[in-house]
């Protein structure tokens, strides 16, 4: 009903007037609703001024202009100034403002779908309101909005705010009669005793403003429902002159449409009548309204009652247009409320699906770094086990390089074994026999070592054993492949040696074992070894033929009474 754009009261009035601009414009502002004279006298010293003005300030003026100009009923020409000022200002508290008379404008206008448009961006842009008596505006026009539309539980919920921020009465007056609009509108009977008493205490306080007057039609209202047409006429009729005086048609309107009725129903047919006709009168520019279609229900069941079926079809013709008008107008509200939501469900599913794809994104994101992560993870774990792997060869390799000497060396005395002694001997000979040189075999046998052992023990003949090894060593060459051929006899092979040049490094082996006697291991018992030589140019490059021919000479050396060398000769083979 536009009680809001006439009734702004956004800003309370200021010191007497001066010719400061801020101040002018302050003043005009205080003035705008309640005193209409001296809001147009503002305006013209206002616009004496214009030249001294802020383009800020010039922007305010243009916002009361508009506004002058929309009181005067000449809504297209304010709606595009406004939304230029909310375009241009800097200011968000005057870009708010004019938003919120733009959507009153376009309820003027019938212009629903585009009022819902533009309510949920103004709604969003109230945190930042922090003036008082704008907030109420802006809240004003989302109660009055949402109860056009038919939502009276939101509507509710925004007159509410307003009643809690109300910073003076004719503020809370305001959210009072939000409130018990939505609660009439949807079809209650009367309002609950709280509310009423509140409500009619605030607006009883405002004084004679629009919203006061409309708070006690809607009293009147309630009382109709109720069956107490008395009661509302009295209430009417208390505040009819004011209403007339403040000369707001719509709600002159309302006034002789709802005491047409009451009338009607006390059966005062006259009066019914008096104030039906006003009601169209006033309304004759509305005709789908509301209070239009009441006026010519009431004229039709007078004309009726009276017996005029002329004018009784006549009025009940006119009545049925205005009621369709009036209903398809709530139609068009509930729709165009409909399509508003519908479009702020599908931006918000736009939004969300883009928060969506966002999430996938960064889900994915966060897929790759652990996908990296675990890949990371792979490469050292490769590499520890590659690296065990070569620990564990190496190991392996090392234990079997160990086996290997183990197995190619005697137990007790670390020389070679009988089997890689024989190896490395033929192959020795091998290489002497390719390169034509001379070799020699010498087989060496610890005399009476039985007699070691058993007057002392194993322990002290593995002592004399090692004793006698070393003792050997000493006088050998690098070359030499000396070994272990079993209990106490062990094998030289001399590369590079006749039997004539051998014998010297022999008779110091001899000589080095019976020295070693000396040091008393086997006390009482004489050590010494016998020693038998064959050489390769008697007895060829076979060791094993070397081997036979070598014994046979140490078995002459045994028989010859032991600790002495002997050389092989062809006739020890008969
Ligand atoms: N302590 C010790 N004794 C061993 C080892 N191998 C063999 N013998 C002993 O060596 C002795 C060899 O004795 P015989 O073959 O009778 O020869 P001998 O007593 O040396 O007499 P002749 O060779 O004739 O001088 C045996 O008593 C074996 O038990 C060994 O590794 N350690």
């Amino acid at each position: 009903m536009l009680l809001l754009l006439f009734e702004a009261g956004a800003v309370a009035a200021t010191a007497p007037v001066s010719d400061d601009p801020a101040q002018l414009l302050r003043q005009a502002e205080s003035v705008e609703s309640s005193n209409h004279a001296k809001f147009n006298e503002l305006m013209r010293q206002l616009d004496a001024v214009a030249a001294r003005l802020s383009p800020q300030q010039k922007l305010h003026l243009r916002y009361l202009e508009a506004r002058r100009i929309a009181f005067a009923g000449n809504y297209a020409a304010a709606l595009p100034s406004l939304t230029a000022i909310s375009d241009q200002t800097e200011d968000p508290v005057l870009a708010f403002r004019a938003i919120a008379t733009v959507i009153d404008l376009m309820v003027a206008e019938s212009r629903y779908e585009e009022a819902f448009a533009k309510l949920n961006p103004l709604l969003e842009q109230l945190p930042k309101i922090k003036e008082p008596g704008v907030r109420i505006q802006g809240l004003g026009v989302a109660a009055q909005l949402y109860i056009e539309a038919g939502q009276y539980d939101v509507s509710t919920h925004y007159a509410d705010q307003m009643i809690r921020e109300s910073p003076d009465t004719q503020s809370a007056c305001k959210g009072w009669f939000y409130k018990s609009d939505a609660l009439f509108e949807s079809g209650s009977a009367q309002l609950p005793a709280d509310q009423l008493h509140d409500g009619a205490e605030a607006c009883a306080k405002a004084g004679d403003t629009l919203f006061s007057l409309s708070f006690r039609h809607l009293l009147a209202g309630f009382d109709m429902r109720r069956g107490r047409p008395e009661s509302a006429i009295r209430v009417l009729q208390a505040n009819y002159p004011k209403v007339l005086q403040a000369g707001f048609p719509p709600q002159v309107t309302q006034f002789e449409a709802t005491l047409a009725a009451a009338y009607r129903q006390i059966g005062d047919l006259a009066s019914a009548v008096k104030f039906a006709n006003s009601a169209l009168m006033t309304d004759a520019n509305r005709s789908y309204s509301k209070s239009t279609a009441s006026a010519y229900r009431v004229l039709y069941e007078v004309a009726k009652e009276r017996g005029d079926s002329k004018g009784s079809l006549a009025y009940l013709e006119k009545y049925v247009v205005a009621h369709d008008g009036y209903q398809s107008r709530l139609s068009a509200k509930a729709l165009a409320y409909q399509i508003a939501k519908q479009q702020v469900l599908a931006k918000k599913l736009q939004i969300d699906g883009l928060d969506k794809k966002n999430r996938i994104l960064a889900l994915q994101g966060e897929l790759d770094r652990k996908a990296a992560e675990t890949s990371r993870l792979y490469v050292a774990l490769l590499l520890m086990v590659l690296a065990s792997i070569i620990v564990w060869a190496y190991r392996v390799k090392r234990s079997q390089l160990r086996f290997m000497r183990l197995a190619r060396r005697d137990g007790l005395t670390g020389i070679f074994n009988r089997q890689h002694f024989v190896n490395e001997a033929e192959r020795e000979l091998r290489y002497c026999r390719k390169s034509a040189r001379d070799a020699c075999l010498v087989l060496i046998d610890l005399d009476h070592f039985k007699l070691v052992n058993d007057t002392h023990g194993h322990a002290v003949g593995d002592r004399v054993l090692k004793r006698a090894v070393d003792a050997c060593q000493a006088h050998l060459r690098s070359t030499d492949v000396f070994g272990r051929l079993g209990e106490e006899e062990f094998g030289v092979l001399l590369p590079e040696c006749t039997l004539d040049s051998v014998l010297p490094s022999v008779e110091q082996m001899r000589a080095a074992i019976a020295a070693a006697s000396i040091a008393g291991d086997a006390p009482g018992i004489p050590i010494s070894a016998s020693f038998g030589v064959a050489a390769a140019a008697s007895s060829g490059y076979a060791l094993r033929q070397l081997m036979i021919d070598a014994d046979r000479a140490l078995y002459q050396a045994k028989r010859e009474g032991r600790n002495r060398i002997r050389l092989f000769d062809a006739g020890m083979r008969g």
